[in-house]
């Protein structure tokens, strides 16, 4: 029998029996639990080391959204938004809870949604104590001794030891996420990368606050300056979104997903951040190596040989090693996380071919092309071999989330850029340099940020810019603090004829990948596409 305030939140979810229910511990409890359970191993910075099992990423073919009559005309369904049929979700629902009757699970009151007009109240129910201690650095804390016996707008059930069976659930395989936004539920199972979490109710809010609040739902990060001056950083996993807007200098608001209201500006969703740790290091990424404490947490990583100290060049177990951590944990954090409208828009991508400019400006044309094609370049993982980059167009740098179609998020950009003539709109390459992956190298970081840097306060304004001659977007003749060789891409190649090649290439992919807007695309957008044909034929 559970106890009432533990039935009272459990009931509605339909779990009436449990092992123990822990509800609302404190992250020393939780971490005291995980341990007690053997979930993870204390690193010797304090933070909680624990592995996610046989996923050690999302898994987007095994994301789902329920169709059923709210949905049916409102998500845009493809192979994106894996359709799911609502009884089959009513029957995995049934059996997660008789899965979790016999077992000790972890509740959590939370929310997501930093302004407070648009707020989501949320109810996690988890199998693993360290699942719940992310959704604490993840989500939202609600204040000490505030109320929480809230109805939710929305619940997680998320039990990695739960297998489907794909025979008879309707799933794909045997681990799943699913949407369900007429039960306001999202069912986790068979996978133990907590990312799923966030990422879950992030597409929620990619629902919600467009379709019906009328605001615009961002994959980016975001920071502030001591003006007032918020700047936004879009970008696919990888591309240097959490990394980037860490800035000792600026005011940290979130660094992943945020919305832009109306009249507000601007609000995080997340209570936390959740950074890659690969190659970390104290020198490049001061901020986020100060975040690993106590109460945050390490997601496989290994530790040097016969101590407790982390390993972040160890790569056996994923480069996507993680840390999640509560934003407060980043010194100049501004909680809470809201700030005005943004006055610079940076586009992150890690383009491997080698081929965009480290820093280009974006006129409207250009931006909002680059925001349907969303372009990054997947780098697969040395040890598999592989050497040839992978070419990915995500719609608005997050299609994998988004249920709503591209062209929905597109239009209320655009809206916004409209509405605010001044703001500056940035392409950064983050990724490759002097010639493609393999044989150039990764852009440095220091670079990166300086070109940031100068952007954001107004160093470039003075400055030169010429057209790339095939993409077409203006590059500065120079970057304080930059080395100017870097500006110009194909003064980096020592081939100066391969890069006119890959470039040409890499603007046909784009025309390519554009094509499935061809029903959109009017003239002013296309007036920002590459020059492809041209510079093939020349
Ligand atoms: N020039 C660069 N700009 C940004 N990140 C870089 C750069 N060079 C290397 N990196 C590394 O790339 C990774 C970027 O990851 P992250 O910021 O977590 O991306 P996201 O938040 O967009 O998923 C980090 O591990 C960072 O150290
Ligand atoms: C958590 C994620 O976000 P990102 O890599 O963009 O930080 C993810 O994509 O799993
Ligand atoms: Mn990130």
């Amino acid at each position: 029998m559970l106890d009432s305030a533990a039935n009272a939140r459990l009931a509605p979810l339909g779990i009436s029996t449990a092992a123990q229910v822990h509800l609302n511990l404190s992250p020393a409890a939780l971490v005291e639990e995980a341990l007690r359970r053997n979930e993870g191993t204390l690193t010797d910075n304090g933070a909680l080391m624990a592995d996610t099992g046989a996923f050690t990423g999302r898994s987007p073919k095994d994301r789902f959204v329920v169709k059923d009559a709210n949905t049916a005309d409102s998500v845009w369904w493809g192979d994106i938004n894996i359709p799911f049929e609502a009884d089959k979700f009513d029957q995995l629902h049934q059996k997660m809870v008789k899965y979790l009757e016999d077992k000790e699970i972890y509740v959590r009151d939370a929310y997501a949604g930093a302004n407070p007009d648009y707020e989501l109240k949320l109810r996690v129910v988890n199998e693993l104590a360290w699942h719940n201690l992310f959704c604490y650095n993840m989500f939202l804390r609600p204040t000490e001794g505030a109320d929480t016996s809230w109805t939710p707008d929305f619940s997680i059930i998320c039990a990695p030891g739960f297998e489907a069976d794909p025979a008879v659930d309707g799933t794909r395989q045997k681990n799943f996420a699913i949407l369900n936004f007429t039960k306001k539920m999202i069912l986790i199972g068979g996978t133990g990368y907590a990312g799923e979490m966030k990422k879950g109710i992030f597409g929620v809010l990619n629902y919600l606050l467009p379709h019906e609040h009328n605001t615009l739902s961002m994959h980016c990060s975001a920071n502030v300056g001591e003006k007032g001056d918020t700047a936004v950083f879009f970008g696919l996993s990888g591309t240097g979104k959490t990394t980037l807007s860490a800035d000792p200098n600026r005011g940290l608001i979130g660094d992943d997903e945020h919305g832009w209201t109306p009249d507000k500006g601007i609000f995080n969703f997340e209570g936390g951040c959740y950074a890659k740790v690969i190659d970390l290091s104290q020198e490049k990424e001061p901020q986020i190596w100060d975040a690993i404490r106590f109460g945050s947490i390490v997601e496989n990583t290994r530790f040097i040989e016969g101590t407790h100290t982390v390993d972040y060049a160890n790569k056996s177990v994923t480069e996507n090693t993680r840390t999640a951590y509560p934003i407060h944990y980043i010194d100049n954090a501004i909680e809470p996380s809201v700030a005005d409208a943004p006055k610079n828009i940076f586009f992150l991508t890690a383009d491997a071919f080698g081929v965009l400019p480290p820093i280009s400006k974006l006129d409207k044309s250009h931006a909002m092309y680059h925001f349907m094609s969303g372009y990054t370049a997947k780098v697969a993982g040395t040890e598999m071999g592989i050497t040839e980059p992978q070419t990915t167009f995500s719609a608005c740098f997050g299609a994998v989330f988004l249920p709503l179609h591209p062209t929905k998020y597109a239009e209320m950009l655009g809206q916004k850029m409209d509405e605010n003539p001044d703001v500056n709109v940035w392409l950064i390459n983050t990724g490759w340099t002097g010639g493609s992956y393999g044989t150039g190298s990764r852009m440095k970081l220091s670079y990166t940020r300086a070109m940031i840097t100068a952007a954001l306060n107004g160093e470039l304004d003075e400055v030169e810019f010429t057209k790339h001659p095939i993409f077409g977007v203006a590059v500065p003749a120079s970057v304080p603090g930059v080395p100017t060789e870097i500006l110009d891409p194909r003064n980096t190649w020592s081939n100066k004829e391969e890069y006119d090649q890959t470039a040409s290439s890499l603007a046909e992919k784009f025309v390519t990948n554009f094509g499935k807007y061809a029903d959109y695309a009017n003239e002013e957008i296309l007036a920002g596409a590459p020059k492809a044909q041209v510079a093939a034929g020349a």
